[in-house]
C-alpha cells in the first residue's frame, strides 16, 4: 500500500517563538477582520481604506482579498459551493497567528462557512475576529457594475453568479454591519473608521 500523502506521517513542528512574543514585538493582536458581502458591495474599498488607516498608526496589517488569492494560492479554485468554502480559509488563520491584522475580504456566501470561520477562530484573547458585514442591496452592487460581470450574469454568460443565479445568505450575526444611512453610502474612512474605533475599544491595536 502506498504511504505517500498518508497523514499518519506528518508532523507538526514546534516553534520556540510563540504568537505571544511575535505580538509583543508588533504591540498589536493578531487577529482576523472579515468582509463579507456581495460583488460590488465594496468590501475591497473598505479593505483598502481599513489598511491605510492602520498603517498610518504604525499598525501592521494585510489584506486577504479573494480575487487576489485566486491569481495565485488558490488558482485551482473555481466557484462551485466546495471551492467557494476553500478559498482564504486557513490562510487568514495563519497571518493573525503571525501577529497581524489580516483583512479577508471575499464574497463568503454561505452561511455554514461563516459558521466554520467563526470556529476556527474561536477565542478572542488568542486570535480574535471582527466580522463585518456590507448590507448592501444588490441593486446597489449591481449599478455599481464594476468589472461587467453582473451583466454577464444576466445574460447567463456567467453560471452561479452570486445574488443572480448563486445564493448570497446575509450573516445571521456579525460584530457590524455596514448600511446605507438615510440611502447614503457611508464614505471609506467613515467605515473604516468605524472598524478602527471597534478595534481599539476591544484592545486589538494593542499588545
Ligand atoms: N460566479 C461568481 N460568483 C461571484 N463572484 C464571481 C464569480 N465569478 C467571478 N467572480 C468574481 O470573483 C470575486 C469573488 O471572489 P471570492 O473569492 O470573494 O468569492 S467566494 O468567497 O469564494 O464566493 C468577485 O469579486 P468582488 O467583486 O471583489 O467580490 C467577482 O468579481
Ligand atoms: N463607500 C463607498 N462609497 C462610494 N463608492 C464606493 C464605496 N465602496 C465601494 N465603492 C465603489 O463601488 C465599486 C465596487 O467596490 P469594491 O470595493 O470593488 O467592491 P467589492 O470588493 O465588494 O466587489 C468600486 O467602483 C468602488 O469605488
Amino acid at each position: 500500500m502506498s504511504t505517500v500523502g498518508n497523514p499518519a506521517n506528518i508532523f507538526w513542528h514546534e516553534n520556540p517563538v510563540g504568537k505571544a512574543e511575535r505580538e509583543k514585538l508588533l504591540n498589536q493582536h493578531g487577529c482576523v477582520v472579515w468582509i463579507t458581502g456581495l460583488s460590488g458591495s465594496g468590501k475591497s474599498t473598505l479593505a483598502c481604506s481599513l489598511g491605510r488607516e492602520l498603517q498610518s498608526r504604525g499598525k501592521l496589517s494585510y489584506v486577504l482579498d479573494g480575487d487576489n488569492l485566486r491569481h495565485g494560492l488558490n488558482k485551482n479554485l473555481w466557484f462551485s459551493p466546495e471551492s467557494r468554502t476553500e478559498n482564504i480559509r486557513e490562510v487568514a488563520k495563519l497571518f493573525a497567528n503571525a501577529g497581524l491584522i489580516c483583512i479577508a475580504s471575499l464574497i463568503s456566501p454561505y452561511r455554514k462557512d461563516g459558521d466554520a470561520y467563526r470556529a476556527l477562530l474561536p477565542d478572542k484573547k488568542f486570535i480574535g475576529r471582527v466580522s463585518f458585514f456590507m448590507n448592501m442591496p444588490l441593486q446597489l452592487c449591481e449599478g455599481r457594475n464594476p468589472r461587467g460581470l453582473y451583466k454577464l450574469a444576466r445574460v447567463g454568460k456567467i453560471k452561479g453568479f452570486t445574488g443572480i443565479d448563486d445564493p448570497y445568505e446575509p450573516p445571521l450575526s456579525c460584530e457590524i454591519e455596514i448600511q446605507l444611512k438615510d440611502g447614503v453610502v457611508p464614505t471609506p474612512n467613515e467605515m473604516a473608521g468605524q472598524v478602527v474605533s471597534y478595534m481599539e475599544d476591544r484592545g486589538f491595536l494593542e499588545a
